[in-house]
């Protein structure tokens, strides 16, 4: 269970609310769709859940321990369990795919692991087992600068897995990718949660957020408009959006 309670943030000069008084609870193994108008906070709303933007106020808990009491960013033992994924993930073009997954994402590994690139062998293991369960095993030697949009996202999304993420706070992970590419990135991300029980909260089109995920809040002016889970939006909802 992941349980959010009076999730404010304050932003910008006018200290305006940009989130305001969000509450959540779900359980792991759930897809999200979060869906809402340009400027609503559903990337801000992704990043606080990832413990990339600092919380000005409210409580989280992750399987009843505390992340974040009051205010702040959380323990870096959460950052590494809740991963970010933005638009466009931000690779190492130069270094092949395998290397991107081992050396991890800003914010999810160490700084000295990053910058020196130190390896494990049991780790070099692990990262191939998952580039492999997500198609990926004959792309893990090339440069990440020749890979597909697609494929991009899935280094990504197994970067994120490699250093432990149990939460994915994907943003618009299917932007600019064609029908193929969008499908093949949201199967990977359902079939984390239903074979793996991880939790993937997206930021996504309506129509996508229907079809792929079991439950969709809904954001405007940085309030949680609605939640609704196992059936289609009424078209009254959609206009709360
Ligand atoms: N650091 C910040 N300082 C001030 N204002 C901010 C900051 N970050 C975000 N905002 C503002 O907060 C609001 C919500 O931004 P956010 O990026 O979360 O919205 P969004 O719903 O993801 O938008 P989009 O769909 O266009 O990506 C916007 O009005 C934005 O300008």
């Amino acid at each position: 269970m992941i349980e959010v309670s009076q999730l404010s943030v304050v932003a910008g000069a006018d200290k305006r609310k940009i989130i305001d008084q969000v509450h959540l609870r779900f359980e792991q193994g759930e897809m999200i769709g979060v869906v809402g108008p340009s400027g609503s906070g559903k990337s801000t709303l992704l990043r606080c859940l990832a413990l990339r933007t600092p919380w000005t106020t409210g409580r989280y808990t992750f399987e009843g321990k505390e992340v974040i009491k009051s205010g702040g960013r959380g323990s870096s033992e959460y950052r590494s369990k809740f991963a970010y994924l933005e638009q466009s993930p931000e690779l190492n073009l130069q270094k092949t795919a395998l290397k991107n997954v081992l050396i991890g994402q800003a914010g999810q590994t160490s700084w000295i692991r990053r910058l020196t690139g130190s390896i494990r062998s049991d780790d070099y293991m692990g990262a191939m087992d998952e580039l492999e369960k997500f198609g990926l095993l004959d792309k893990a030697h090339v440069q990440a600068g020749k890979l597909s949009g697609g494929e991009r996202q899935r280094v990504a999304i197994c970067r994120a897995l490699v250093h432990g993420a149990k939460l994915i706070a994907a943003d618009e992970p299917v932007i600019g990718l064609d029908k193929y590419a969008t499908e093949k990135v949201l199967t990977t991300l359902k079939e984390l949660c239903t074979n793996d029980k991880s939790t993937v909260v997206a930021v996504l089109p309506l129509e996508l957020a229907e079809q792929y995920c079991t439950r969709i809040w809904g954001i405007n002016e940085g309030r949680l408009q609605w939640d609704i889970k196992g059936r289609r939006l009424t078209q009254e909802e959609k206009q709360l959006i």
